[in-house]
C-alpha cells in the first residue's frame, strides 16, 4: 500500500482528484464539489512538474520492482508459507486498493498482509490506505475470503536503518576528506498540517525515531556529523510542521554551512517529491542562491539491503500471527472519525485468527 502517482499527464487530474476528495487526508468543506474544482486548477502545474521529471511518477515502477524482489527473497526465507506474490493498492492512482482486492480474489487469493510501503505511521497516509482498504474489502469481499493482517509501521526497522544508512555513508564519502565530517546531515520528510499533528499523529515522533536510530548507527561507523530533521512538501495556506527543508538549506547556508547532505527519510522510492522538488526546485535555487555542497543520498529504490529488509519485515510478521499491531489500535487522541473505529474492529477483531496457509 502506498500513495501512487500518475504515470503520464493523462493521469494527473484523475490523481489529484482523488487525493483532493480524501477527507483522510485533506478535510474540506463541502469536500465532493470542491475537490474536482481544486484538482482542476492544480492540474497545470503539477503536470508541468511531472514533465520535469521524464513525464510522470517512478512510483509504480519501483513498486513492482520492489514487490517481486521481495516475493523471491520471501519464497527462499519462509518456504512454509510460500508461494508469496506483491499486489499493489495505491490510493490515488492506478492500481488502486479496489484493483488490488479484485485481481486477488480472481487469483484465489485466501490470506492476505496488507504492509504499508511508509515506514512511519501517519493517519493522512497509511491510515489513509486502511480505511479504503477496509471500504472495499466490505463491499467486494462480503464473505471474507481473504484473511487480513496489517503491518502498519517499521520506521526503526534494523533493516531499513541499515538500508538508510549505507545510501548515506556512499553519499558522504563523495564529498573531499577535510569537509566530509563537517557536512550537515539535513534529514527531509513530508510535512503535515499541525492540525493533524495536534491531533496526536503518531508521524512526527516515529520519523524523529527513525533519524535517530540511523544516527546511532553513523555512529558505528565513526560518522557524528551534526545533522536536523526538516520537513518538505506543504500544501495550501494552513500552518504546517516546520522547519520547511528549503528555508532550512538557505538558513544553514547564511550560517557558513555550504555542505549540506539531504536524506529523504519517510519515502522509500524516487518519486515528484525527491526528483522534482528535492532534485530540481531545492536545488536550484541553492545553486542560485550560491550554496554549493547541497548533494541528496539515493532513494532506497531497488537496495538489495532494503529489499532485504521488506522480506524480514514479512517473514517475521507471518511467523508471529498477530493480526494488528498494539499500537495501530489506540487512534490518535483527537481522532473524531468513525471509519477509523470501524478499520480497527474489522482488522483487530474479526480477523483475529488467522491461519498460515
Ligand atoms: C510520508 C509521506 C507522505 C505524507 C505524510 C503525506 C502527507 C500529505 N500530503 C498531502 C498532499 C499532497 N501530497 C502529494 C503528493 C505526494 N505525497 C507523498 C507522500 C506523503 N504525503 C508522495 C510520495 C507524493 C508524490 C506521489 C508521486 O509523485 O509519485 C500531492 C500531489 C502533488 C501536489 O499537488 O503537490 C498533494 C496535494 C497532504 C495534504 C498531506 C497531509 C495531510
Ligand atoms: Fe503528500
Ligand atoms: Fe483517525
Amino acid at each position: 500500500m502506498n500513495l501512487g502517482g500518475p504515470r503520464d499527464s493523462d493521469e494527473v487530474f484523475p490523481f489529484l482528484h482523488r487525493l483532493f476528495a480524501d477527507p483522510d487526508i485533506i478535510p474540506l468543506p463541502m469536500q465532493k464539489h470542491i475537490a474536482p474544482w481544486i484538482a482542476r486548477r492544480r492540474t497545470p502545474k503539477i503536470i508541468d512538474q511531472y514533465n520535469k521529471i521524464g513525464g510522470g511518477s517512478p512510483i509504480r515502477r519501483w513498486t513492482e520492482r520492489q514487490g517481486e524482489l521481495m516475493s523471491a527473497l520471501l519464497d527462499k526465507l519462509s518456504p512454509a508459507t510460500a508461494p508469496h506474490k506483491a499486489y499493489i493498492g495505491f490510493r490515488y492512482a492506478a492500481p488502486l486498493t479496489e484493483d488490488a482486492i479484485q485481481t486477488m480474489l480472481a487469483d484465489g487469493v485466501t490470506r492476505a498482509v496488507a504492509f504499508t510501503q511508509y515506514p512511519q505511521y501517519s493517519c493522512s497516509t497509511t491510515g489513509s490506505s486502511l480505511n479504503e482498504l477496509w471500504r472495499r474489502t466490505t463491499e467486494l469481499d462480503s464473505e471474507q475470503r481473504i484473511r487480513w493482517s496489517v503491518i502498519d509501521r517499521w520506521g526503526t526497522h534494523p533493516g531499513l536503518i541499515e538500508a538508510f544508512s549505507q545510501n548515506i555513508l556512499t553519499k558522504l564519502a563523495s564529498y573531499p576528506k577535510d569537509r566530509r565530517d563537517s557536512v550537515v546531515i539535513l534529514y527531509s520528510a513530508h510535512s503535515l498540517p499541525m492540525s493533524v499533528v495536534n491531533r496526536g499523529d503518531p508521524y512526527p515522533p516515529e520519523v524523529a525515531a527513525t533519524v535517530d536510530a540511523v544516527t546511532k548507527r553513523l555512529a558505528q561507523d565513526g560518522v557524528r556529523n551534526p545533522y536536523r530533521l526538516v520537513w518538505q512538501s506543504q500544501v495550501g495556506p494552513s500552518a504546517w510542521l516546520g522547519p520547511q527543508t528549503n528555508d532550512a538549506i538557505h538558513g544553514l547556508a547564511t550560517q557558513g554551512h555550504q555542505d549540506q547532505l539531504l536524506v529523504p527519510i519517510a519515502f522509500t522510492s524516487d518519486h515528484i517529491e525527491t526528483l522534482f522538488e528535492l532534485d530540481l526546485e531545492y536545488g536550484e535555487e541553492a545553486k542560485k542562491a550560491g550554496v554549493t555542497g547541497l548533494k541528496r543520498v539515493e532513494s532506497l529504490n531497488d537496495s538489495p539491503v532494503f529489499v532485504r529488509a521488506l522480506a524480514d519485515l514479512v517473514r517475521d510478521h507471518l511467523a508471529e500471527a498477530k493480526p494488528v499491531s498494539a499500537q495501530w489500535l489506540l487512534r490518535c487522541p483527537g481522532c473524531k472519525n468513525d471509519t477509523c473505529a470501524q478499520t480497527r474492529r474489522f482488522f483487530g477483531k474479526e480477523c483475529v485468527s488467522v491461519p498460515l496457509p
